[in-house]
């Protein structure tokens, strides 16, 4: 036969050829074992982590949600620096309303009666060449420079600048918070969520809350984990960090709400769950800008009738509130589709038997030979009589 002859039969019976599967019985206790086995660790796999861990049974949504809040509570503040002051809500809570977040002022430096005017800058020293005045370059300068040096001690001259003067030296912080009572500030946190696929509505404020019931209750996750009213105080200290510490240059700290919940009637009620953290990291070793602050200022117009701003430098704890949440209920398609994916794995089963058969089980050989048999149409008698002693021998031997 000429080789492209021969070429072209093996590639016809690589294309024709018809397999189809053949049943052997092997009565063999290890093979067995591992096919049973195999088969145990599949359909663990469908009932434990599919259905049981995934709830692949489920259909699921994300959560929509809007909160408000509202924080009440009053300080009273005397010390060296500034004259005795009261402080409710307005003063402190700055802006009075923002979305999903409130900040808590706790400390400040306070820079009063600032006018439009010329001073000489804070800490820039300052020499002259050819009338000009020659400061040390910074990115950022506190007003406009004006080309002159100014004394501003009598030891040190700086550049003279156009800004609201004087201006401010924000170096005196105060070392312990100024509003040291706000830890004992309470906050009420209104929170309404929406599972839009289930038609699903639920408030924080549970149905069982009156109104005498909420103004005297205060979360704790022992006693009262249900009630919408929280201490600041109690909620910094579950984050892990020290509310006075934390007042002094401020932070953020985030108020999570999960709501996951199984919305099928057998698993029971949807409620919110509440945890702290600090957002803000704290890094141990390189302290570089900590905290959290920003600037703001009150107008009036002075007797004179100029116009003048007292300018806050405001520290103090952000708290931003975090809504997450998945929930799901059971719906056949999932069901369907999730189950028949995990089931296909029962198809590996005995690809698992067999490669222990052939490579593993001390008649291997035997088994080898009569795992695949060869019929070709000249020689079938041959090789049925080859075939049949075997195959009696596999049905009726053990390992
Ligand atoms: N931060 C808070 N700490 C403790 N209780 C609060 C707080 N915020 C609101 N409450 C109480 O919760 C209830 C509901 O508050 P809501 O703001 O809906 O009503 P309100 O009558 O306008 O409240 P209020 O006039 O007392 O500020 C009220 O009894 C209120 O006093």
């Amino acid at each position: 036969m000429s080789k492209s002859a021969g070429c072209c039969k093996r590639f016809l019976h690589y294309a024709f050829d018809y397999e189809t599967p053949k049943t052997l019985v092997i009565p063999s206790l290890g093979v067995g074992f591992v096919f049973r086995f195999t088969q145990f660790l599949v359909v663990m796999y469908v009932v434990g982590y599919v259905c049981v861990v995934q709830k692949a049974y489920q259909d699921t949504d994300t959560v929509i949600s809007t909160v408000t809040t509202k924080v009440k509570g009053f300080a009273f503040t005397n010390t060296s620096d500034t004259e005795p002051r009261f402080w409710d809500v307005a003063d402190y809570i700055i802006p009075p309303q923002s979305d999903h977040s409130f900040f808590v002022l706790t400390n400040m430096v306070v820079t009063p009666k600032q006018v439009q005017s010329h001073c000489p800058e804070v800490s820039h020293c300052c020499y002259k060449t050819d009338n000009q005045s020659q400061g040390v370059k910074f990115i950022f300068h506190p007003g406009i420079q004006t080309g002159l040096c100014e004394n501003y001690s009598t030891t040190a001259r700086t550049c003279e600048v156009l800004s609201w003067c004087p201006l401010e030296i924000d170096t005196k912080l105060p070392e312990h918070a100024l509003l040291v009572a706000a830890e004992n500030f309470t906050v009420l946190i209104k929170n309404s969520i929406t599972y839009p696929k289930f038609n699903f509505h639920r408030r924080n404020i549970l149905p069982h809350v009156n109104s005498s019931y909420l103004k005297r209750c205060e979360f704790s996750r022992l006693t009262d984990p249900h009630c919408p009213i929280f201490r600041l105080k109690h909620i910094v200290s579950e984050a892990g960090e020290d509310f006075q510490d934390m007042a002094v240059k401020g932070g953020v700290l985030g108020i999570l709400i999960d709501w996951s919940c199984d919305l099928d009637w057998w698993a029971g009620e949807c409620l919110p769950k509440y945890s702290f953290r600090r957002l803000d990291n704290k890094h141990p070793v390189n302290n570089v800008a900590p905290g959290y602050n920003f600037r703001f200022a009150k107008y009036y117009k002075a007797a004179d009738g100029e116009e003048t701003r007292t300018l806050i430098k405001a520290y103090g704890i952000r708290f931003d509130v975090i809504v997450f949440g998945t929930a799901g209920r059971f719906s056949i398609v999932p069901t369907i589709v999730n189950l028949g994916a995990a089931l296909s794995f029962l198809s590996l089963v005995p690809v698992v038997a067999d490669w222990f058969l052939v490579t593993c089980s001390r008649k291997r050989d035997l088994y080898s030979r009569h795992k695949t048999t060869h019929l070709t149409e000249d020689a079938d008698s041959a090789s049925v009589t080859d075939f049949s002693p075997s195959l009696s021998l596999m049905i009726f031997s053990t390992d």
